[in-house]
């Protein structure tokens, strides 16, 4: 179902007691009836703390990545439901960190993002194009490629659930943001793609994020476009002022 959310996805930062300080923050300052959908994402080792932190609170937690197999002989993975039972609610599936580091595919993000659907989990599947292929004039087919392909196989009421990020890779952790109307007309292209693979009404219920140096300063003008439902936020998510500057100024439609 489509939604406002603002998304925190730590990467790879925080030691324990920095996780526990900015979560303390948001718990106290985040309302219960906050309008965006809040989630934060913290590395796999503080996944339970922030569960127990954020429990009866409207936070979420969420992974940043995960396997698709059950169990088994995959040394240093995390399957899962793994992280149903701990109580993780989503998981950060495909980002571009992980295509560039570890090998991540567009077959692997399909797989992930079946069995994230299969245990409950919501993915948040990630897509975008490099600096290079925006120059080339090919970022319209290269995102649609990677959608199209991360989907391969959902049913239109799985895809509901679903939901998709737009970060290009040159505005992430760079300070460069998209301008509005960048971000904007690459979200819309998504929705587009989502009407065609399935239908109008099932590309309006998909929530669509950008994600790529958003800050509580940009997110108002971002958000307030018509195909973007929120924000995955990497640096300004670490500290709870800031984070809570980027979803007190997120526009809810
Ligand atoms: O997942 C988050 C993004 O990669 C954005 O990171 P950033 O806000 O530090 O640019």
């Amino acid at each position: 179902m489509r939604k406002t959310i603002i998304a925190g996805n730590w990467k790879m930062n925080h030691l324990g007691a920095d996780a526990k300080e900015t979560i303390q923050g948001l718990v106290a300052k985040v309302p219960q009836d906050v309008k965006p959908e809040v989630i934060i994402a913290p590395v796999f080792p503080y996944l339970s703390m922030a569960v127990e932190m954020t429990k009866g609170t409207p936070i979420h937690v969420a992974a940043q990545n995960m396997h698709w197999e059950e169990k088994g002989a995959f040394t240093g993975e995390v399957s899962p439901a793994m992280l149903v039972d701990i109580g993780v609610t989503h998981v950060i599936l495909g980002h571009s960190e992980r295509r560039t580091y570890f090998n991540e595919t567009d077959e692997t993000v399909n797989k992930k993002t079946k069995a994230a659907l299969a245990h409950n989990l919501t993915p948040i599947v990630c897509c975008g194009e490099t600096l290079e292929q925006r120059e080339q004039g090919i970022m319209q087919s290269w995102i649609e490629g990677q959608i199209e392909k991360a989907l391969e196989g959902l049913k239109a009421e799985d895809v509901k659930k679903v939901v998709i990020a737009y970060e290009p890779i040159w505005a992430i952790g760079t300070g460069k943001t998209a301008s509005a109307a960048q971000a904007e007309e690459v979200c819309a292209i998504i929705r587009k793609k989502l009407a065609a693979l399935y239908d109008a009404a099932t590309a309006e219920d998909v929530s669509i994020l950008y994600g790529g140096s958003v800050k509580g300063g940009n997110v108002a003008e971002l958000t307030g476009s018509a195909d973007i439902d929120g924000g995955l936020v990497g640096g300004a998510s670490l500290k709870a002022d800031d984070f809570l500057a980027i979803i007190n100024n997120a526009v809810v439609k």
